[in-house]
């Protein structure tokens, strides 16, 4: 495991592996089977959008989550999902009561840059964020202009955890990467319950 300290706030843990390539290709085909992956509409600046990714959310009952005009209520635990959900917890040393599960066809699909700060998440959220399948470039960079970006790759059975102030500093994505084969990313959250 290694610590990366982010320059403008924040911290990564690194798990790389987490999951040996044979356990990971099995959870990519039990995933494939289990979910009912989406394309979703999101509004972006009073526009309708298919985001461009499959998804799915999962959880305990009540873990809903609200991002970018899209409201979701979870589907339950599959059998894979709970298995993965605790070998994450253990290597995170907290609990999750959701999971969002990201399926990237090819090397099209791509994840926008965004910070994981909606207030459902509190103040300073841990998230641990496991991928399978193909190799793609993870970037983080700083909100504040000038900084240094910083930019992993995700491979297969990789564990990366995001903690601290990381979403209070930093936006993170997953840029397009042409050729690239299908990817699955499982990002492991804490849903608070709502505020009255
Ligand atoms: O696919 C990834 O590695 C990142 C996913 C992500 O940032 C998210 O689900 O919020
Ligand atoms: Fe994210």
């Amino acid at each position: 495991m290694t610590r990366i300290e982010l320059q403008h706030g924040g911290f990564l843990l690194f798990h790389d592996p987490f999951l040996t390539p044979d356990e990971a290709r099995g959870s990519f085909s039990a995933l494939l089977a289990e979910v009912p992956f989406r394309q979703e509409t999101i509004r972006l600046f009073g526009k309708s959008i298919l985001q461009p990714r499959l998804s799915a959310w999962h959880g305990d009952p009540g873990a809903s989550y609200t991002y970018s005009g899209l409201s979701l209520t979870p589907n339950p635990w599959t059998p894979a999902l709970a298995s993965l959900r605790a070998r994450v917890e253990a290597a995170a040393g907290c609990t999750f009561n959701s999971v969002l599960v990201n399926h990237y066809r090819d090397g099209d699909d791509s994840m926008g840059k965004h910070a994981d700060d909606e207030p459902e998440l509190g103040e300073n959220p841990v998230i641990a964020s496991l991928s399978l399948g193909a190799k793609r470039r993870f970037v983080l960079e700083p909100k504040k202009k000038g900084g240094e970006k910083v930019t992993l790759e995700l491979g297969e059975g990789n564990l990366l955890v995001m903690a601290g102030t990381t979403q209070h500093h930093y936006r993170h994505g997953v840029p397009k990467q042409a050729g690239r084969g299908a990817r699955m990313n499982l990002t492991f959250r804490r849903i608070l319950p709502a505020r009255i």
